[in-house]
């Protein structure tokens, strides 16, 4: 990398942490890394500055500055993605204005002709704009049952451009083989890419950019930013020409994340380990509890869970996200509108705890014969665990499975 670059353009540097200036670098957990920014602020302020500015002045006409135009780059959202690589493994990171902005900017490397491969499970605003390419970009999208590789690798051909994985996927929590699936595809079509969707587990339990895929985007309006008060994205890459290729589309459309969503982001994601452990120990709690009432509970902290030794190949933690089925979308329905703590709203990665009906919120944009097709049940509850007490969130879903009929017996305390 030339050094006339501006370092807003610049890869940011993996390199290990400095916590005192001159002092020895030192590479430290996660967990620490994950609180530990770095600021090149004059006044070593301990928290990040916003930079709320559209333009950057020059010192002349000719000569130009690190910035020009926060569309192009902005000193906080370089902070942040520099801080995001780092804890992401990834030489590069983009924050844009959305999740789904972070998979447009993505999905503008293909190409009309291109293929794409993709599961029969997956966000239902991803599989919208999947729909979209395929109906106006002259772009064809297989999807196929990803925890089943040769599902995956008999639709590989030379056209063959992206391969899309989630795991876990949302709603119905399938995992998927990411090492073996990259390596497969890499085999068969060396130029496709390999993209997987980590928003169901953030880099605190699962990183995929470790297992050789090309490309991670989560949104980052989940388990990174925490609180559900911004939208945001994150594409991480290691390799530099894609970033280039990446950060293009970002500066030539202007989905880069504004400053104080940058601020508000960096801030979140300094606690997403604690958030991260204790919503994840409640869903165990949760899963456990409804599981032992008979129903079938779909998450990765239960050894039930038919992908679950390949789950803890690839992951460090189960998630926060489960899902059951009722049997009747009339019960489902009592259960969600009797629940209290539980917050009905799409979403996920909060710190308060949500349930919601996939098919109609979340995957209410997928047509009722396409879910149908790809056996998405309809009663299905999502829950998507915050970091609440966890005999008050048990609770709170007993007296709800109990006045929406799902359970015989006593309903729980729930005055
Ligand atoms: C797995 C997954 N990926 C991507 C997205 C898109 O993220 P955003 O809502 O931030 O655009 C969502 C939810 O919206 C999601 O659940
Ligand atoms: N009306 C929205 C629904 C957003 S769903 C958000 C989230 N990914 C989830 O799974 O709950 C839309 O149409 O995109």
């Amino acid at each position: 990398m030339s050094s006339s670059v501006p370092s807003s353009l610049l890869p940011p540097s993996p390199a290990p942490s400095t916590p005192r200036p001159g002092g020895a670098q030192r590479r430290y957990k996660l967990e620490t890394e994950i609180v530990y920014t770095e600021s090149p602020d004059q006044y070593r302020s301990s928290s990040v500055p916003i930079y709320q500015t559209a333009t950057f002045k020059q010192a002349s006409g000719s000569e130009m500055g690190e910035y020009d135009y926060t569309r192009s780059g902005n000193p906080t959202r370089t902070q942040l993605e520099r801080h995001l690589a780092k804890i992401m493994n990834a030489t590069r990171v983009l924050a844009v204005a959305s999740g789904m902005s972070a998979m447009d900017v993505i999905a503008r490397l293909l190409r009309p002709g291109d293929e794409v491969i993709a599961g029969d499970d997956l966000y239902g605003g991803t599989n919208r704009l999947l729909k979209y390419l395929s109906t106006n970009g002259g772009i064809t999208v297989h999807h196929v049952d990803t925890t089943n590789v040769s599902a995956v690798t008999e639709k590989l051909t030379e056209k063959t451009a992206m391969v899309l994985l989630e795991s876990p996927t949302n709603p119905l929590i399938k995992i998927c083989d990411i090492p073996t699936i990259t390596r497969l595809v890499k085999d068969v079509a060396p130029g496709a890419i390999v993209a997987v969707d980590n928003t169901m587990l953030s880099p605190i339990a699962q990183n995929p950019l470790d297992f050789g895929v090309d490309i991670v985007y989560e949104s980052a309006t989940k388990f990174l930013s925490g609180h559900h008060d911004l939208m945001a994205g994150v594409i991480a890459v290691n390799d530099e020409n894609l970033a280039e290729k990446l950060f293009f589309t970002v500066n030539a459309t202007g989905c880069g994340l504004a400053p104080f969503d940058c601020w508000l982001l960096l801030r979140g994601v300094k606690t997403l380990a604690i958030r991260f452990e204790k919503a994840q120990n409640n869903a165990q709690v949760v899963a456990e509890f409804l599981e032992g009432c008979g129903f079938k509970v779909r998450y990765p902290g239960l050894e039930s869970h038919p992908q679950y030794d390949l789950h803890w190949s690839m992951a460090r933690g189960a998630g926060a996200v489960l899902s059951f089925e009722t049997g009747s979308v009339e019960t489902s329905e009592r259960i969600v509108e009797n629940a209290r703590l539980w917050g009905i709203s799409v979403s996920f990665g909060c710190v308060n705890s949500l349930i919601s009906m996939p098919c109609k919120m979340s995957h209410a944009s997928i047509d009722p014969k396409v879910r149908a097709e790809r056996a998405l049940p309809e009663d299905l509850i999502r829950l998507c665990v915050g970091i609440e007490d966890a005999s008050d969130l048990v609770d709170d879903l007993k007296q709800a499975l109990f006045l929406a009929g799902a359970v015989k017996g006593e309903p729980a305390e729930s005055s």
